[in-house]
């Protein structure tokens, strides 16, 4: 596959041995790190001075998809900081938007950014509908990701404390994000409603919501700098598998933030590669936050009703657990469709299901993270992968497979079974011989990072 341009990094004033033969120029690809430092081995820039860190800084970009604008971000690792155009420092790892033409100061050394890429002309957000100001946010004319219910654009906070910083550190303005829905008249969302409750490390975290007279309503959350896991993965055309320990630290953090969920009477029911956000790329393990709550669901925790079952058929095939009961049509597609009263007297749909489907889709994460394979995607077809996903068999013979310990397979089987009374609830997750097998390095990295 053919990597996408979509800005450079251009040295302007330097020593002149300073880049130690390497190109003066260093080209931003799509969802690529570039490294800035003294460290021959690991960086992309190389600056020969001692009061260069050996990583300075990096830089990365994320691209959603079309719609969206590529974002770039800086992020300071050095001892002696870097600085961005009139000499303002930047604040320890914190991921500044970098905006075409911006200069990067490391140390004696200037260094340009370009943006090459761009979309079709963003429209403003009059044209759009919505507001710039909203109280004390105001919103950039910057779309980070598009889905089927709203815009996520960039958003920051007007009341910042200007007094609270030393005279030369740059109160750099905090980036957050804001998921733009539009709802029909008269109908609260329920994502934010449900999120507004919420207050977990590895889930997106809501700060404001506010409904316009256009029926336009605003989430203002933490932005994620990171892109998606999809993304992660899809580093080329296809997905890739990452190390098992690597996979181990994604599914510990999901796990954390299910069986929190799910103590709170909450199902995610859309967990999938998309919905979970990476904190920033460059670490080794990345920090991840579960994100798009758009058809989560409350559901009452009394065990002697059926109130703790859900009955609406949602999510995505290729991650759906086979009791929430996708239908094929008779084009060759699942129908989503919300049970009717009729529907409801029917032995399928009487079972209904309840929050074990959050534990199937972590099986497929997990097993797309060891394999780089989809258990059930076969052909693609999305008849097939619910039929598929009704029989549950898993090929552990597969040379994917090789070289992974039977105690993730265990664990990847142990979710992935289509009755739901043998599949693992979060609380056995944590019981199980690959995370128990693990957990004290799982418990150090895991409050290292947060
Ligand atoms: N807080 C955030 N920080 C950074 N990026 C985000 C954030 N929230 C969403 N995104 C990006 O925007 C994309 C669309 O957002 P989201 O999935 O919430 O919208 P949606 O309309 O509910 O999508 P879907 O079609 O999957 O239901 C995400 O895939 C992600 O890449």
């Amino acid at each position: 596959m053919s990597k996408i341009l979509l800005g450079y990094l251009e040295l302007v004033v330097g020593q002149s041995n300073s880049l130690h033969g390497y190109p003066k120029r260093i080209n931003i690809y799509k969802h690529s790190i570039v490294k800035i430092g003294r460290n021959e081995a690991e960086c992309d820039f190389v600056i020969e001075d001692a009061s260069v860190s050996s990583i300075h800084c990096i830089i990365w970009s994320v691209l959603f998809d079309e719609h969206s604008v590529p974002m770039f971000y800086l992020k300071d690792y050095s001892l002696n900081g870097t600085m961005i155009n009139d000499r303002k420092q930047l604040k320890k790892k914190f991921a500044y938007i970098l905006c075409d033409g911006d200069q990067i100061l490391v140390n004696d050394t200037i260094i340009v950014f370009r943006q090459v890429f761009q979309n079709s002309p963003m429209k403003s957000l009059e044209s759009l509908g919505f507001q710039k100001n909203i109280k004390n946010w105001e919103i950039a004319n910057k779309i980070i990701g598009m889905g089927t219910f709203g815009h996520v654009m960039v958003a920051y906070k007007t009341d910042y404390d200007r007094n609270s910083l030393s005279s030369e550190k740059i109160r750099q303005k905090e980036n957050y994000a804001v998921k733009i829905i539009k709802l029909k008249p008269n109908k609260l969302d329920k994502e934010a409603k449900i999120l507004l409750t919420l207050d977990h490390p590895n889930i997106i975290k809501v700060h404001f919501t506010y409904y316009d007279s256009r029926d336009n309503y605003y989430i203002f959350q933490d932005l994620i700098a990171g892109g998606d896991l999809f993304s992660y993965l899809a580093k080329t055309d296809c997905l890739s598998s990452i190390s098992e320990m690597e996979s181990l630290i994604i599914v510990y953090q999901l796990l954390k933030a299910l069986s929190y969920l799910h103590s709170k009477g909450v199902a995610h029911r859309d967990l999938k590669l998309d919905n979970i956000l990476i904190s920033s790329p460059e670490t080794v393990y990345p920090k991840i936050v579960l994100a798009d709550f758009g058809i989560a669901k409350r559901f009452a925790t009394t065990a002697n009703s059926n109130t703790n079952r859900m009955f609406t058929i949602v999510g995505t095939p290729e991650y759906c657990a086979p009791e929430v009961g996708f239908k094929s049509s008779s084009h060759g597609q699942p129908i989503p469709v919300v049970a009717t009263p009729a529907m409801l007297s029917t032995q399928q749909f009487c079972k209904g299901y309840d929050m074990k489907c959050d534990m199937w889709s972590l099986g497929v994460i997990a097993h797309i993270m060891l394999t780089g394979i989809s258990p059930f995607y076969g052909d693609g077809n999305e008849m097939n992968i619910v039929k598929l996903s009704r029989i549950g068999k898993l090929n552990f013979e597969l040379k994917q497979w090789g070289g992974i310990s039977v105690e993730a397979q265990s664990f990847v089987a142990s979710l992935l079974h289509v009755d739901t009374k043998e599949r693992m609830d979060s609380k056995q997750c944590f019981d199980h011989p690959w995370i128990l097998k693990h957990m004290a390095k799982l418990e150090k990295i895991y409050k290292k990072k947060y």
